[in-house]
């Protein structure tokens, strides 16, 4: 008896293949690996509709029969029989993505040109359907020499008729259309076959279709990612200014109102220089909060990230992640806590550890006060050309910084800590929309209030115990208050270790805090200064930012921006780490790893700063 025919299943990546595979051979199927590589092969028995029982394999997604990935050289050896121990397939099943059609018929008609006995399954028909496209398959058989069956994977339709078609299908000689084209020819055919082929298109579908080539493009679609991610940036330093600066005179009027209304003693030097100066530093950086979340949400209503996620699935494989990962990253940008939840969506267990634990590096929003004090004071607000704002440019900069940290971080533990293959990524982009005003007035006003919630309490409470250990012991006349406080000591014990990389003693106090969450550093610079302006009766208590500039030099400034791009510093990470990670190995980890890459990070910039003569 000759050996079951061979029938292949080929086409893009997500086209439905695996789908269909799984829908015709039903349980009948054996899952084992090529030899020499370690990719997939799939194959299982069906039964034609003549009863001949044929062998069916599910082939690796490609884009070309020129392979660029072991996934793409299987299928391309496969289909042409050239892949050792494999017989070449009899007749070949090319799938394509019926609301995605344009791009999928480029490698369906590079497919075709080999002659092979073939038919074209029309799948997900369903999807074209919902976005308001009608499709004629009669068009593309015309085109393609061969028969075209509309099916829907997941819903079991079309799979008789495919059944059928397969079970005609004989060796062609394909037209002059199809065979010698050239990539770009293949694509130019591709485009007047799919508009052909269309028989009627929603407006809004077509314009859909349109922003996806654009925003979807490889080469265009990350530099556009990055341009918009760079205005974003702009715009929380240029628009926040005037909010900014008229929350800034509030907190001064309550301050000096307060000090002229109540009598001098710790009471008022508490409401003052603790509360008011401390939550007071943090509470003005709202604005700022406010525009990136702005953006973010926007982004989000519109469909617009999941395209990114779609973008840097590309980036992230070259890491050794998945796109799935990119949503627990992104979300991180908010806080790592929520972002460190979001990863029980990844599945593959190493890759979740490491997405957690760089989390951490990206930059949450507790950081923007950090680094916006430290920006406003320390980068001249002036323009680099073609209305670039150098303040922005910083802070896009420090963003970049922790993305590129994490990038690197994930390709060093895939390889050593978390080693293993990255995990395929399927998603569902959903459709543009309109973001709508009132569920953007709803996000802005939860993100507001969070912050807000958090300046009350956490950083109320962390500022006010600085304050007390600022302030006792009380010091002797003539003694600075912040070198004879409790403070003062603790942070002189510490300054030991961060001299090295640059940073003084204030410096060095507003780590401490900072681990219950990172806007207290700011706080507390700023209760700090206050506690030791006020020492001082001939100098009033100047703006944080003007105090700042007096104290520090300007590598001492820029350390303490990198060291906030990788500390640790937020305990309630190291809390949600240690439970999704069911110990304390893995926290302690990241604690470590951090530390250490914030310390160099810190040092370089410093000395470098240094001896660039800055
Ligand atoms: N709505 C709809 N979804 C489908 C259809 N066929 C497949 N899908 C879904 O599309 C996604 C991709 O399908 P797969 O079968 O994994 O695609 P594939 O071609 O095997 O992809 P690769 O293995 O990456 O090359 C899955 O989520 C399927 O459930 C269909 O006809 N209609
Ligand atoms: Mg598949």
């Amino acid at each position: 008896m000759s050996r079951p025919r061979k029938v292949a299943l080929v086409g893009n990546p997500n086209a439905g293949k695996s789908a269909l595979f799984n829908a015709l051979t039903g349980a009948r199927q054996k899952i084992a690996n090529y030899p020499g590589v370690t990719v997939e092969r799939k194959s299982g028995r069906f039964i034609l509709p003549t009863g001949e029982p044929v062998e069916m394999t599910d082939l690796p997604g490609a884009y070309g029969l020129d392979p660029t990935s072991p996934d793409e050289e299987v299928t391309s050896k496969v289909i042409s029989g050239r892949f050792p121990g494999e017989a070449a397939p009899d007749v070949l099943v090319v799938v394509l993505d019926a609301s995605n059609l344009e791009q999928h018929l480029v490698f369906a008609q590079e497919v075709l040109a080999l002659g092979k006995p073939a038919v074209v399954a029309l799948n997900m028909v369903d999807l074209a359907e919902r976005d308001g496209l009608t499709l004629d398959p009669g068009v593309l058989e015309e085109e393609l020499g061969v028969r075209v069956v509309p099916t829907v994977a997941v819903r079991r339709r079309g799979l008789s008729e495919l059944g059928e078609a397969i079970a005609a299908a004989e060796a062609r000689h394909p037209g002059p259309g199809l065979t010698n084209l050239k990539p770009t020819e293949r694509r130019v055919a591709a485009h007047a076959m799919a508009d052909a082929a269309i028989l009627s298109e929603s407006k809004r579908h077509r314009l859909h279709a349109r922003l996806d080539r654009v925003l979807l493009n490889p080469w265009l679609g990350p530099v556009i990612l990055l341009v918009l991610l760079f205005v974003v940036f702009q715009a929380v330093f240029a628009w926040a200014t005037p909010f900014a600066d008229a929350l800034d005179a509030g907190v001064g009027w309550l301050h000096d109102g307060v000090k002229a209304v109540m009598p001098a003693g710790l009471v008022r030097d508490l409401i003052t220089d603790g509360i008011i100066a401390g939550v007071g530093a943090v509470v003005v950086f709202l604005p700022q909060i406010v525009i990136l979340f702005a953006f973010i949400l926007a982004m989000e209503a519109s469909g617009y990230m999941a395209r990114a996620a779609f973008l840097m699935d590309r980036l992230m494989a070259h890491v050794g992640l998945s796109g799935r990962s990119f949503i627990p990253l992104l979300s991180s940008f908010a806080c790592a806590i929520p972002g460190i939840m979001a990863t029980r969506s990844i599945s593959d267990p190493k890759d979740r550890l490491t997405t957690i634990l760089i989390a951490p590096m990206m930059t949450c929003s507790a950081r923007l006060p950090v680094y916006a004090v430290i920006i406003a004071a320390f980068i001249p607000n002036t323009n680099v050309g073609g209305g670039v704002g150098l303040q922005g440019l910083v802070l896009f900069a420090l963003y970049v910084a922790g993305v590129l940290g994490a990038m690197l971080v994930a390709l060093i533990l895939r390889r050593s800590v978390t080693k293993g293959a990255a995990s395929g990524f399927i998603m569902e982009l959903p459709k543009y929309q309109l973001p709508r005003l009132k569920d953007m007035a709803i996000g802005l006003w939860q993100r507001a209030w969070i912050f807000l919630r958090r300046a009350g309490t956490i950083i109320f409470t962390v500022t006010v115990v600085l304050w007390v250990l600022l302030n006792f012991p009380q010091a002797k006349p003539g003694e600075s208050q912040v070198d004879a406080s409790i403070a003062g000591k603790l942070a002189n014990g510490l300054s030991v270790v961060v001299e090295p990389i640059g940073f003084n003693r204030d410096m060095a106090l507003a780590l401490i805090p900072a681990m219950a969450a990172r806007e207290v550093a700011v706080s507390s610079l700023a209760t700090t200064y206050a506690v030791d302006a006020s020492d001082d009766d001939d100098r009033q208590a100047a703006e944080l930012g003007d105090q700042l500039k007096s104290r520090w030099t300007l590598p001492m400034a820029l350390a303490f921006l990198a060291w906030f791009v990788f500390a640790p510093q937020c305990m309630s990470t190291i809390a949600v780490t240690r439970r999704e990670t069911n110990g304390w190995k893995w926290p302690a980890f990241m604690l470590a790893y951090l530390f250490g890459l914030a310390y160099a990070a810190a040092g370089l910039t410093y000395w470098i700063a240094v001896s660039a003569g800055l």
